[in-house]
């Protein structure tokens, strides 16, 4: 029957209510709520703080007009956890989950390049919010959609000083210039919904990581949580059900479980989410900051939601330390 499963013995028979696999656990559940409640903090700190309120903002850059009068080291652009962490996000979540991934006990023997079924399903799941990345702020055959969406919504690169010069079509540039190019070019990308490419990295990177990392080191220490699946028949079971055959392990011996890798991944998350509390204090529009929160997550239910309501998914990409 789906929603239980049962247990029999020769007395009485138990049956074990299961929390549907399409609920979040308790653990995601607070992950689902750090990130909006992040935003929240953020903009509202922006409200309320007096240097914030006085420090002039520009509309079109999205952001404090000038690194002089910007009320906080954080938001000014320049700010070296910008230019060297997030500006460099994807590839600092990519670096420190292959390094987790390869040497924790539970993936398969520490520091060997041996290709494990949690290995390969491992990098199946970063495949695919890498190439969700990719598309939302990269390339989208042409365009990424940040873009396509920012000329959507009506927005365009205005090179005023080309313009009066006449030396540019003004339509020209509506169709085939990036947010980059545009800028680049000393032009001004105004006028759409700019979708915040930084919450959108932020959250995506470190949600990815917490899937990733935390159900890995929680299970394997024994924790309550459980995620459950519907199987073929419609059952809900327990994710465990499915998990790999592995080495059981005597107390004594059972081997470290908060790994070097498993911490980096975890400073990397951490840095991500205070880099998000700033972008949400000095940087954007509310409906920016949201929807950048909203295609990001998109991914994450994607990958770590469906796999246990779609079994034929699960089979190919799997969940996190099963
Ligand atoms: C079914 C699964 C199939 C699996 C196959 C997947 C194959 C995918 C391969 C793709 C290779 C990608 C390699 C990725 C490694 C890297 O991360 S290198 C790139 C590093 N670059 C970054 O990290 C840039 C991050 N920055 C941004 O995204 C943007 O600057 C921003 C933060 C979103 C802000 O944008 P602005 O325009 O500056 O506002
Ligand atoms: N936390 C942060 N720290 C510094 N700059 C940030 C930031 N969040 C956003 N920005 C800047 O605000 C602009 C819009 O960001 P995004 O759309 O990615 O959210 C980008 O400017 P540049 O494109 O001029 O670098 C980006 O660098």
């Amino acid at each position: 029957m789906p929603g239980s499963s049962s247990a029999n013995d020769h007395t009485s028979t138990t049956i074990i209510r299961r929390t549907p696999p399409y609920i979040p656990t308790t653990l995601e559940t607070v992950l689902l709520s750090l990130y909006p409640s992040i935003l929240i903090l953020g903009s509202v700190f922006a409200l309320l703080d007096p240097s914030t309120r006085a420090a002039p903002y520009n509309t079109t850059t999205q952001s404090h007009h000038a690194p002089e009068t910007a009320p906080s080291y954080f938001a000014k652009k320049s700010n070296l956890f910008n230019v060297f962490f997030v500006k460099q996000g994807w590839a600092w979540v990519t670096c420190s989950y292959f390094f987790f991934l390869f040497t924790h006990p539970s993936t398969g023997t520490p520091f060997s390049l041996v290709l494990t079924r949690r290995r390969i399903r491992g990098a199946l799941r970063w495949g695919i919010v890498t190439i969700w990345w990719i598309v939302i702020t990269q390339w989208f055959f042409g365009p990424p959609f940040i873009d396509r969406g920012f000329v959507l919504t009506g927005g365009q690169c205005e090179s005023l000083e080309a313009a009066k010069a006449g030396e540019v079509d003004m339509d020209m540039p509506r169709l085939f210039v990036t947010g980059v190019t545009c800028k680049a070019g000393g032009g001004q990308w105004r006028g759409g919904h700019d979708i915040s490419g930084h919450v959108f990295l932020l959250v995506l990177g470190s949600m990815f990581l917490l899937e990733e990392v935390l159900y890995v080191v929680l299970r394997s220490t024994g924790s309550k949580e459980e995620r459950t699946v519907y199987m073929l028949d419609g059952a809900v079971k327990s994710a465990e059900v499915e998990a790999a055959n592995e080495i059981q392990y005597g107390t004594a011996e059972r081997p470290k479980m908060w790994t070097i890798g498993a911490k980096v991944a975890l400073g990397v998350a951490g840095l991500s989410i205070y880099m998000l509390l700033m972008t949400a204090a000095y940087f954007h529009t509310w409906l920016e900051k949201l929807t950048g929160l909203l295609v990001a997550f998109a991914a994450i239910f994607f990958v770590y939601f469906l796999p246990r309501v779609v079994p034929a998914l699960r089979g190919i990409i799997g969940v996190p330390g099963i």
